[in-house]
Parts: structure tokens; sequence; C-alpha cells
């Protein structure tokens, strides 16, 4: 049977449940009879088609970010395409290391038996992405997927049109529809396909849509990676480098427009550098984006908010903030038409402002004066335990306090968001945050069953097998006394 191309029909008429059904049971008819075929050679030249396909795509790549929210181009190659690039890179070099079975050597117990464990495909997964990488966290759990052998269907977001329309573009040229499908369109879209029993789900979204899909997930008793989101803190130290520490936030808070799941929500400063630090971060904005709104909103370097649901929810965080007081001490100004919101600094923060409980997730930076570091830490335990932490201190002693008392999926020093970048490290929240991780071997165990094989050569098990006679029970006591 053809099976229909979703890319081809066409990316806004929402597919039906048949449709959805017809692709997802192409996949795993596919996936059991490739089964024995997806070889070193075969996963390999799966990465480099992807490859080349990225590289020839590259101007609609930056054309569909820009339509989709202005994302300027030079964000979009470090940010959406290298990424994905490094990410089949690194998996084409390691990938002949992350396949082979790992041999484990037997105890007293089990002497006589030889055993391995083997990193299978899961088989048939879900991949669904969010809007704000839209092209990276489609395609770089895709290159694990595919490097662990399994056959995909990638369900981006509907906020990005444009660039998900480019990615079934790029997936329906590069890959048999029976191996890796596209299939767009939003929340209702994106249930329909939950409810199918697909091997693995790898989800990137908020924490409240990754509770819904662990539930659907529950029902077919499907593993989940869950890569989720909340309020990333920063703590400025005493002893920080102020300079360094005002570049890195400035970088981390306002590129993608605050639109990242670890960019840095807030920052707790010491009242002792808190002017200064303030100062510092208002002229690091002046030098990156301009220092009149003018220049923030002429230059190509600033991206927009995604949508006018998003622009209206963080204008009305900044009106709260000031309505309860509040003082913006940088930026502020919006433009509807836009949907653009200055680089905004706000202090004279306090709890009972909505942008101290939601995620900000727009460039908006709330900076709070502390005296007691204690008090700030008390104040990130209080809290769901966030996906990135930052410390900017140059006394190693501050940041080692803070790491030993907080957990979080990552601790940045001295730095922000650069963690992503890092081939060998897990990307991952915890708890609230997320589950499990992506990227490199970690993104490929993800995508991999742990699979046991334990053979018998001569080992001596039987003579503890019943009937219990008194021979038998003697042996099974000394088993435990020895053993035990
Ligand atoms: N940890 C990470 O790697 C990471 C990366 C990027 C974004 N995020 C988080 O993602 C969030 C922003 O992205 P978003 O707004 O696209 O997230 P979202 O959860 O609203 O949507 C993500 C995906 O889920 C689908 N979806 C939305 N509602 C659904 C529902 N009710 N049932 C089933 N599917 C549904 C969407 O169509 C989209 O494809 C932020 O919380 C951010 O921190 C996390």
């Amino acid at each position: 049977m053809k099976i229909a191309n979703l890319a081809e029909v066409g990316a806004t008429n929402a597919p039906t449940a048949d449709t959805i059904d017809s692709v997802f049971s192409a996949l795993q008819r596919a996936q059991l009879a490739r089964r024995a075929s997806f070889t070193l050679d075969v996963r390999i030249a799966q990465l480099n088609k992807l490859r080349d396909s990225l590289k020839r795509h590259e101007s609609n790549i930056i054309a569909a970010c820009a339509a989709d929210f202005k994302k300027p181009a030079p964000e979009v190659k470090l940010t959406e395409l290298l990424p994905v690039l490094q990410e089949i890179r690194h998996a084409k070099k390691h990938l002949r290391k992350w396949m082979r079975p790992k041999w484990a050597p037997a105890s007293i117990g089990v002497l006589g038996t030889k055993s391995h464990v083997r990193p299978e495909p899961k088989g048939v997964c879900l991949i669904i992405a969010p809007w704000n990488y839209p092209l990276n966290l489609a395609l770089g759990p895709l290159v694990s997927a595919l490097a662990a052998g399994n056959s995909v269907i990638i369900k981006p977001s509907e906020m990005t049109p444009h660039t998900s329309k480019v990615i079934a573009n790029i997936v329906a040229e590069t890959f048999p529809p029976d191996l890796v499908s596209v299939i767009e369109g939003d929340a209702a879209v994106s249930q329909k396909l939950l409810a199918l029993p697909f091997d693995h789900i790898f989800f990137t979204g908020s924490p409240a849509v990754g509770k819904v899909v662990m539930e659907a997930a529950a029902k077919n008793l499907c593993s989940v990676t869950l890569e989720l989101g909340g309020k990333s803190p920063t703590v400025v130290g005493p002893n920080a480098n102020i300079k360094k520490a005002a570049r890195n936030i400035v970088w981390g808070k306002f590129a993608n427009n605050g639109q990242t799941c670890i960019a840095p929500d807030h920052v707790f400063v010491h009242s002792n550098i808190a002017a200064q630090f303030n100062q510092a971060l208002q002229k690091e904005i002046g030098r990156v984006y301009g220092k009149t709104l003018e220049a923030q909103k002429s230059t190509a370097d600033y991206c927009r908010i995604v949508n006018r649901r998003h622009f209206q929810r963080i204008s009305n965080l900044i009106d709260d903030a000031k309505s309860k007081g509040a003082k913006i001490f940088e930026g502020g100004a919006i433009d509807t038409d836009q949907n653009f919101i200055a680089p905004t600094l706000i202090t004279n923060v306090s709890n009972d402002m909505d942008i101290t409980r939601e995620e900000l997730f727009g460039p908006i930076l709330p900076i709070i004066e502390y005296d007691d570091i204690d008090s700030v830490i008390e104040q990130i335990n209080d809290n769901p335990k966030p996906l990135a932490l930052y410390i900017f201190d140059e006394d190693k002693s501050f940041a080692k306090h803070i790491v030993e008392q907080t957990s979080s999926g990552a601790v940045g020093i001295n730095l922000t968001v650069v963690h992503f970048l890092h081939p060998n490290l897990p990307f991952g929240g915890v708890n609230h945050s997320g589950i499990g991780a992506a990227h490199g071997e970690y993104g490929f165990r993800s995508f991999s069953h742990d699979k046991v094989l334990m053979e018998d050569r001569h080992s001596l098990i039987h003579l503890l097998f019943p009937p219990y006679t008194g021979w038998v029970r003697q042996l099974i006591n000394a088993a435990v006394r020895i053993l035990g």
C-alpha cells in the first residue's frame, strides 16, 4: 500500500485520525521488517542524508525562522542548524562504540554463564516539538532516534508554521515515509498521535503538556523522555565578575527574545553589587541591541515574540508587576504590530507579582536583591526543580555551597546556556523540568532498550532447582551465607 506522505498532502489540512493511523501502521510494519538491517552503515548513511538535506535547505530554514518570529540568520545558524549538525557529526563518530554490546562479567552465583547488554531500537517513536527552537528540537532528537535504529513520526509545533513546513519538506525529501514521517498540526493532532501505541515518546514543551503526554503514554505503557521548562534562576554572588556576568546573562536571556527553556528566568543579585550589576546589564543591552528604542526595533539581531497570544501574556506580566510596585529599570516599551517587547530589566520585585510565579519565556528579566544566600537557596528549593541554575562568582566555594544545597537539570558556573552545545553532557531536567535526557550518547540511550543476553555455558545453577532435598537446602543455605 502506498502511504500518504503528509508533507506532500499539505501542511495546513489537519490530518484525520485514519491518515495518522495508516502512517503509524506503515512505520510499525516497516520497522519489524527492517529490524535486523539497521546496521551501523545503514544508520550512518541515514545521518549523512539528513546532514546533506539540512545543508541544502539552509536558506529555506533561515527564511522560515525569519518568517515565523524574525529570528536573526546568525542565530538560526548557531542555535538551530549547528546543534543538529553537531549532533550528527558526534553520533557518526561514536555510534560504533554506542552500538557495541557491553559484556557483563559473571558474579560467583552465576559462574559458568556469559552475558551481554545490547542496545536495541525501541521501535516506532514519536517526537513532539515546541516552537521556540523549532528545527533544532524536532531534528536533534531525530538524530538520536535514527542513530539508535528507530523509525519516527515528528509532530512539529503549529506555532511556527513556516519552519514546520520546511521540516516536513526536508524529511519527505530525505527519508521514505515508512521510516520517518512528519505530521503537522496542533494540540488536537498531537492528541490523536498520543493515543497510538508508540514504543517511545520524546516530548519537548511545557510541564503542563508534559503531564498530558505522560498520562497518554501510561495508557500504552510507553516510555517517555520529557524535556520540559520552568523558571531557571541565576544567582550573582558578591564576588562576581560583573562585566562577565552581564555579558553572559544578556546573551542567555535576550537571544531568541528570551524564548529559551534554559534562559536565565530571573536574577538574584547580592545587594553589595546590585547597583553596579544593573548598570552593567543596561550597558550591555545598549551595546548588543542598541541604546534607543528605534535602534532596538531596527536591529536585525533582535528577534520577536512568536505570536500575539504570547506577546499579550508577557505585556500583562509587565503591567501586573508595575501595578504592584515594580520599577522598569530598562526597556518596557512594546509595539503590538510587531510583537515587539524591548529588552526589559525589572527591579523592586515582590512575591505577589505574576513574574515570580510563571515561566517568563520572553525578554523580561526580574532582578531581586539579596543579602543572605541561604534565603535564596530556600526560595529555589521552594519551587519545582529548575532545568538550569546559573551562578556567577569568582569564589568557587560560593558556587559549591549552592550546588550542594539545590537540585536542577544542570548548573552553569560563570556562563549561561552553553551546556546545551556540549555533546558529551546529558541535556534534561528533573521532575517538573523533565524526565530523561537528550544529546549524544544520552540521546541514543533514550531511544534504545538495554536488552540482556545471557547464555548458559557450564553453570551449576541447576543444583539449586527443586525438589528441595536436604542436600539442595544445604546448598541454598550456603549460597545465602556466602553470597548474601
Ligand atoms: N527542556 C527543553 O529542552 C525545552 C526546550 C524548549 C522548550 N521547552 C519548554 O517548552 C515550552 C514552550 O514551548 P511550547 O509553547 O511549544 O510548549 P507546549 O507544551 O505548549 O507545546 C509543545 C508541543 O505540544 C503540542 N501540544 C500543545 N498542547 C497539547 C496538548 N494539550 N496535548 C497534546 N499536545 C499538545 C504542541 O502542538 C507542540 O507541538 C516552555 O515551557 C519551555 O521551557 C523545553
